[in-house]
């Protein structure tokens, strides 16, 4: 077992249980985990009761469990297994990876004679970024910027530790709900049922099929020989151009419905203020809205080897953070003359010969509806529990293959190919085609929201 040190938030320890040397370590394993009975979790949660319910995602259920007479709130993740080896991976790369920015693994529990696996994570009471992005409850005010950029750079951080790992972990489903928010009011990265983990070019790595969620997903990852890190920087894209515009992966309210091909023009021409959230009103300067729709785009880019490293990125976000809390004074005069001219941006400003176009909010393409426009940064996320949250909102979320064919594009990880590389590319284009076909005829829905499609129109997305 070899034993990363911890220190600072981009060290992510790794318990490796082929390589540890207790002569060689000097620094202890993390904590052993737990092994539960099924008993011990079934009276935890109440015999898997409505109460304890949390939410229920494409691979199964997850309850609140309350362990150790009281003193340890976990989440346990119930899903049914088909065989053991299904098993392996999630409990393996999850007991080997920890970080403060992931939500942890605290133990788990096979019971083969159920075909259940229960997994026991950290519990975190404060909702997933998805619900607090797309909330468009007047209730709850949208997610301010300094909270934006906060989770942006933690998750980027848990990224970037998971790729520069000793053993390197791909994650593979990076996206908005499967990011939590912790008790203290940060994101943790979550559910690593898709990850893979080992050098890019080990032989159980190549055999296993693309996967991920619709929307979201590397379109230059069709077979398993394309699997690099570089999909993860695709995601984190999207999860960027997400955090910055509150619109959705898939999007039938925006023309096109398709994050990238609605962003990445709009970056190349200049018009940054229009892929911002019309909800909030105080915006950051001008230059920190800039970077990160330039690094959001870079990390869309269509050729892999093109996109930043999450290091590249984690250092860019560091710097927008530390611009977006400078001259707050010289900030709130400038956003509150621009909030009073009803535009983005009231001047042509050039910084490092870039034009700032002058974008007026409310245009029709880019507009989207909302009565919020306030937004309060002393208001704590915990003030609202994501239980209320899912109650006042009907959550417009992205459609991930996933939510609608209850099962993630592509198979899981451990599935045996025999050569399936083409049958695997060819589903996972049919599966957007489907996807987004479906989500233009259909209204859907998912245990915490309601589908996004409000409209009949068919449209016609270009799959990147
Ligand atoms: N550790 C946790 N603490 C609190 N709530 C959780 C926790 N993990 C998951 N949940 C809740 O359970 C829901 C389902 O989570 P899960 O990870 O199974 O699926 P998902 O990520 O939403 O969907 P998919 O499986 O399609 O990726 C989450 O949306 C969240 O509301």
């Amino acid at each position: 077992m070899g034993y990363l040190s911890c220190n600072g938030e981009s060290a992510v320890s790794i318990c490796d249980p082929y390589n540890y040397n207790p002569r060689r370590s000097k620094k202890r394993p993390p904590s052993t985990l737990r092994r539960f009975k099924y008993d011990e979790l079934a009276a935890a949660t109440n015999g898997f009761s409505a109460g304890n319910f949390l939410g229920k995602g494409s691979h199964g259920r997850v309850y609140k469990a309350v362990l150790d007479g009281g003193k340890l709130l976990a989440a346990v993740k119930r899903t049914t297994i088909a065989s053991v080896s299904q098993v392996d991976n999630e409990i393996e790369i999850l007991s080997r990876v920890r970080h403060r920015y992931m939500v942890n693994l605290i133990g788990y529990c096979v019971d083969q004679r159920r075909k259940t696996k229960l997994l026991v994570v950290e519990y975190m009471p404060n909702g997933t970024l998805h619900d607090h992005l797309h909330s468009r409850s007047s209730l709850a005010p949208p997610l301010s910027w300094n909270r934006r950029i906060k989770h942006a750079l933690q998750i980027a951080t848990a990224v970037h530790a998971l790729h520069s790992a000793e053993t390197p972990v791909i994650h593979r489903d990076i996206k908005s709900s499967n990011i939590l928010i912790d008790g203290e009011g940060n994101a943790r990265l979550a559910d690593f049922g898709l990850a893979l983990i080992g050098n890019v070019d080990d032989e159980r790595l190549k055999a296993t099929p693309p996967a991920g969620t619709m929307g979201y997903l590397d379109p230059s990852y069709l077979a398993p020989a394309d699997l690099t890190a570089k999909s993860d920087v695709f995601s984190f894209g999207i999860l960027l151009f997400e955090i910055v515009s509150g619109r959705d992966a898939i999007d039938l309210n925006y023309s096109p419905p398709c994050v990238v091909d609605w962003a990445v023009p709009l970056v190349k021409r200049g018009e940054y203020g229009a892929i911002c959230d019309s909800r909030i009103r105080n915006r950051p300067s001008c230059a920190v809205i800039r970077r990160l729709v330039v690094m959001a785009a870079r990390c869309v880019r269509s050729t892999a080897e093109k996109r930043p490293d999450m290091s590249e990125v984690v250092e860019c976000l560091k710097t927008v953070r530390k611009m977006s809390q400078e001259s707050p004074v010289w900030n709130r005069l400038r956003r509150r003359s621009q909030d009073s001219s009803g535009n983005v941006f009231v001047s042509e400003e050039k910084e490092e010969n870039i034009n700032v176009r002058m974008v007026r909010e409310g245009s029709k393409k880019m507009s989207k509806v909302s009565s919020v426009t306030t937004e309060d940064d002393t208001v704590p996320e915990k003030a609202i529990s994501p239980a209320t949250l899912r109650r006042r909102n009907r959550v417009l979320r992205s459609r991930s293959v996933g939510a609608m064919g209850g099962a993630r594009v592509g198979p899981i990880p451990n599935d045996v190919v025999e050569d399936n590389t083409v049958v695997t590319t060819i589903r996972v284009l049919v599966e957007r085609e489907r996807a987004v076909k479906a989500a233009a005829m259909m209204k859907l829905s998912k245990s915490r929201s309601v589908g996004i499609v409000r409209s009949h129109k068919t449209v016609s997305l270009k799959l990147y």
